[in-house]
């Protein structure tokens, strides 16, 4: 635990009209865990020998990829070096905020805690479609916007045009676009002298009941959930009892302070203060993101704007590849679920995969990083079945289902399916248009604006189904603009469209793991490629296996794995070999490594092949 540097105030109760909270806004990659190690140190708040590299990211997953998933909030003392409040210190509360689209309500809530954000900006690459869809959020919440360029050090920086662009953006002009270097340390003495001189004071009413919001809740292993919160009005006093204002839940205040940035505790927090509080709870759903906390006695009874519940978007299902480690899988989701109020997940079996989970998710980078902890985390080895949205159908009996399992999908007389809807934007350079709208037409897009950033820039806007981009939307793209686009995209609600259920039987019983609910006129094309694909990568039986796609009774593609006589394995593959014989000496394994779907034995690689495979079940993988 580093030393208290002696020139940080006693967190508790500082004049409000010395705070300053404010956060950073940037892209993935633009320097942000770099401008704010920069001020931790200039601040003195970390010593330069205890620096590491991006000392406040700190999920392991994090640091290798590079992303930042939980927010945090530092508190950093800093006397102006000059201008009207030059030598007297204020406190700047500087809160972390998630980079990532399937973060957005999170961002939001990061935003909500803050007077003022500084824009960050990478001058070499403009800016991206979700820092734009950050700063459109900043100015919904009229936050003071201070437009910073990063990495002007680079020989491929282009300060007077991205200037021009962010000044545009904004209304501002390209001068006031600060120009900085997180990795120098050129420009952010003056930016913090910035944060002070423009970024508004907190208001709050110091005499009301109290009213903190959550901004972020992380479980710590040694301490429950340590819950970050931005206080509103009153103050919140150690040792009192809290209550949690959407559940109506009581806690005590065991320790409450701020981050400096190693927890520094304190008697209390008043208005404009941001910090910890940490009550005991185990769980983070207890301590819910974007909830308002009061006092137990005499509290406040109208709770902050803005709360709402985490709502999965994505679903799939989580199979262990060994059946027998099934048990450590629930108790591996539980764990991770103390972390993440967004996850959610139910027990299913599947007749292909056996016992696993249904799990939702906020999107496909949270699938990402969820899966990839459970493997690493945890060793656990998974198959994943191909990501599918929630689906809300009608029948015409009245009836209606919610399906997150494409195999759930009701049989009989359906009035109407309705599926998600986002409206995306997508940054790139101009003359990437004509591939970017084609691609969004082939996704069933529909086109809503188009906008020049600059000369050379667009943004392009479409409303698609949430179905459409959550496989392998953003790899076309990436593909497609030669790495150049962006993609942004947020959830706009539902539309009617004609779908179907594609059912894939081998020798006629049917293989729930690779139902899919599909566009009618993308329904043919899926059937034929995966029967074209099972015929290849299972092994001849014994007997004739018919492999088929099915839209209900009516067949729309079928393939046939011929018989074998026995001990003819060289026989029975063609195409790839080695490929094949990798397939082979898996199977050898023993029986485990086969799975029994009705009669027919298949190999559990066929199950991988099928479903992780970008033309498969349509699973894509990567960062936005
Ligand atoms: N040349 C140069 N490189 C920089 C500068 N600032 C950051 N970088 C580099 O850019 C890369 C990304 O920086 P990070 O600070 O990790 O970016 P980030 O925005 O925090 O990324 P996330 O944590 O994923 O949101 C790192 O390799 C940094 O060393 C700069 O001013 N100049």
């Amino acid at each position: 635990m580093p030393a208290t540097p002696k020139n940080v105030p006693e967190p508790s109760r500082t004049d409000p009209a010395l705070i300053r909270n404010f956060c950073i806004i940037a892209h993935i990659d633009h320097g942000k865990s770099t401008l704010a190690d920069r001020m931790l140190q200039l601040t003195g708040v970390v010593e330069q020998r205890q620096m590491r590299a991006q000392y406040l990211d700190r999920m392991d997953i994090e640091r290798e990829r590079g992303i930042t998933i939980k927010s945090q909030a530092v508190r950093l003392p800093w006397a102006p070096t000059e201008g009207a409040q030059q030598g007297s210190t204020h406190i700047l509360n500087m809160i972390d905020t998630p980079g990532h689209v399937d973060f957005t309500y999170e961002v939001s809530r990061s935003l909500a805690a803050c007077e003022g954000t500084v824009l960050l900006v990478d001058a070499a690459q403009g800016i991206e479609a979700q820092t734009l869809a950050n700063l459109y959020l900043a100015m919904e919440n009229d936050l003071k916007i201070i437009p910073v360029l990063n990495k002007i050090d680079l020989p491929a920086a282009q300060p007077e045009k991205f200037s021009e662009e962010l000044a545009n953006l904004i209304g501002c002009e390209p001068d006031e676009v600060l120009k900085v270097s997180a990795k120098t340390g050129l420009g952010v003495e003056e930016l913090l002298n910035k944060v002070v001189a423009e970024i508004p004071a907190p208001v709050g009413v110091a005499d009301a009941p109290a009213r903190a919001m959550i901004f972020d809740s992380v479980y710590d292993s040694y301490r429950g959930v340590v819950t970050y919160v931005r206080v509103v009005d009153g103050q919140l006093n150690k040792r009192e009892r809290i209550r949690m204002m959407s559940t109506n839940a009581t806690h005590e205040l065991l320790e409450i302070g701020s981050n400096s940035p190693e927890m520094l505790p304190a008697d209390g927090l008043g208005v404009g203060e941001v910090g910890y509080l940490i009550t005991g709870v185990k769980d983070v759903r207890q301590s819910k993101v974007g909830d308002t906390i009061t006092s137990l006695h005499k509290g406040a009874e109208e709770a902050l704007g803005g709360y709402k519940d985490p709502k999965p978007m994505v679903f799939s299902g989580l199979y262990p590849l060994d059946g027998s480690d099934y048990p450590e899988l629930r108790e591996a989701l539980d764990k991770l679920q103390l972390n993440d109020a967004a996850l959610v997940y139910e027990p299913e079996t599947s007749a292909a995969l056996g016992f696993g989970f249904r799990v939702g998710f906020l999107g496909l980078l949270h699938l990402d990083v969820v899966r990839e902890r459970l493997e690493r985390e945890f060793g656990l080895d998974l198959i994943a079945t191909a990501p599918n949205v929630v689906y809300r159908v009608l029948m015409e009996d009245g009836t209606e289902h919610q399906v997150t399992n494409p195999s759930e999908f009701p049989e009989g007389k359906l009035a109407e399916v309705y599926e998600p809807v986002v409206r995306a934007t997508v940054l790139a350079p101009s003359e990437f248009i004509g591939a970017i709208m084609e691609l969004c037409q082939t996704r069933r897009g529909v086109m809503l604006g188009m906008d020049y950033l600059s000369e050379d820039r667009v943004e392009i806007r479409y409303t698609l189904p949430l179905a459409e981009i959550v496989f392998d939307f953003f790899d076309h793209l990436k593909s497609k603009t030669r790495g150049y686009a962006s993609l942004d995209y947020e959830p706009t609600g539902e539309q009617s469209a004609d779908l179907v259920k594609v059912d894939i039987l081998l020798h006629g019983d049917k293989v729930d793991a690779f139902s899919v609910i599909t566009h009618k006129d993308q329904a043919y094309a899926y059937g034929v490629r995966l029967v074209a694909k099972l015929k290849e990568l299972i092994p001849r039986q014994n007997f004739e296996v018919p492999v088929q796609a099915a839209i209900g009774s009516r067949v729309i593609a079928r393939e046939t794995i011929r018989a074998i006589r026995k001990d003819v394995l060289a026989k029975c593959y063609g195409g790839d070999i080695s490929r094949k014989r990798k397939l082979l000496e898996k199977q050898k394994e023993g029986k485990k490594r086969m799975k029994m779907v009705g009669a027919v034995e298949v190999p559990q690689e066929a199950f991988i092949a099928v479903l992780s495979s970008d033309d498969g079940g349509g699973q894509s993988k990567g960062k936005k």
